[in-house]
């Protein structure tokens, strides 16, 4: 099994024949709609808000609203739906999440998508998840995770999952790796691969881009979209906390498993970071799209397909050479 990361990978090119990156398309058709880039804010408190899911959806962007404001969700979907807008949820394991299920069933108010969104994926508790989503809310696309392993997707999938999350620990403010010794950290794109190559449905690459040619290395080895946190939690539209130190501004980005999440240190996999302020996300999601379009073109081809089949080389810890943006 060969190893390795976003940092030891070089796509190579091919023969261009667009006459400008603006003929490359970036869409992507996940679950029932088509998006116009294949990425996704991470459903964390510090990264999307009811405001920021409103102006994804009209703006033609994916997203998956975090799971930890418990009782707004279902007044989240209505309000969504009353503005003609597609709902796109998460929900855990818990007891009082299939009370959640329970009562959009009753009252008919049907989101689009249902993210099941825990750490250790591949479990029995994510499996009887699926199941009862799927039994008692049959028209949702339900993506589950998160999983690293072949098995963990082919578990999933199984139970009835629409897509799987891969990614266990890659992420800017994940301890886990540290923490349990286990997980994705240092070999997430390795492992998105081997996912794919089990999936028999798109895959969710979640945690560890850090650049936006990364975004398109996650398509070449199989992701179907990916999900992206650290690189979003500087902006204005993000929820996070503003701090200034020495004259410079920064936003708060903290994990899911952090203390500031949970409100105490008990089972925790997640820190606190300062990310520097960066503006509007608009701005951002316009470069990842202008980025894409270009590896697009160097791919030799006119969409994101063309990204699926080029030619890669493993180059281990020299290709940065020290580069930063
Ligand atoms: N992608 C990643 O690498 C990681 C992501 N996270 C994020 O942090 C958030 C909190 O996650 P999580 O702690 O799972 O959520 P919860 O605290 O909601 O846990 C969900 C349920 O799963 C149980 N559980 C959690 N971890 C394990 C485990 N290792 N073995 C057995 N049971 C387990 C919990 O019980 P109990 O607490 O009693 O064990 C609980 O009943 C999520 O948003 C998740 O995505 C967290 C860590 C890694
Ligand atoms: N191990 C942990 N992983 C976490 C936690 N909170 C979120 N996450 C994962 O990170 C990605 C985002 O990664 P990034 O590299 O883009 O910043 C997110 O989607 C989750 O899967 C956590 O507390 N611990």
């Amino acid at each position: 099994m060969s190893v390795f990361d976003y940092e030891d990978i070089q796509l190579v090119p091919n023969k261009c024949i667009i006459n400008s990156r603006s003929e490359a398309d970036t869409t992507i058709k996940f679950g029932p709609m088509t998006f116009k880039i294949p990425v996704v804010p991470a459903n964390m408190a510090t990264i999307i808000d009811e405001n920021l899911a409103i102006w994804l959806a009209q703006n033609g962007y994916f997203y998956i609203m975090h799971r930890f404001d418990k009782d707004n969700r279902h007044e989240f979907v209505k309000k969504m739906h009353d503005q003609g807008l597609f709902a796109s949820i998460s929900v855990g394991v818990k007891p009082e999440e299939y009370e959640l299920i329970d009562k959009l069933s009753a009252e008919d108010f049907i989101p689009e998508y249902i993210t099941i969104d825990i750490a250790h994926g591949h479990a029995d508790s994510v499996i009887n998840m699926i199941r009862y989503i799927k039994k008692n809310l049959p028209g949702v696309f339900v993506i589950a995770g998160n999983v690293g392993t072949p098995e963990g997707v082919r578990e999933l999938e199984n139970a009835g999952a629409d897509a799987t999350k891969v990614g266990i620990g890659p992420g800017k403010a994940c301890i886990t790796k540290l923490k349990t010794g286990f997980g994705t950290g240092g070999w997430q794109l390795a492992a998105v691969r081997l996912c794919a190559k089990a999936a028999s449905k798109p895959i969710i690459a979640d945690g560890g881009i850090r650049n936006n040619g990364d975004i398109a290395k996650s398509i070449r080895f199989g992701a179907s979209m990916v999900m992206i946190g650290s690189l979003f939690a500087g902006h204005t539209e993000t929820p996070g906390e503003i701090v200034e130190e020495d004259g410079q501004k920064f936003k708060t980005y903290y994990g899911s498993a952090s203390q500031y999440q949970k409100g105490e240190y008990k089972n925790v996999e997640g820190k606190k970071l300062l990310v520097p302020y960066r503006g509007s996300i608009s701005e951002t999601l316009r470069e990842m799209q202008e980025d894409l379009q270009s590896s697009i073109s160097y791919a030799g081809g006119r969409s994101l397909a063309a990204l699926r089949k080029v030619d890669y080389v493993i180059v281990k810890n020299s290709i940065m050479n020290g580069d930063s943006l």
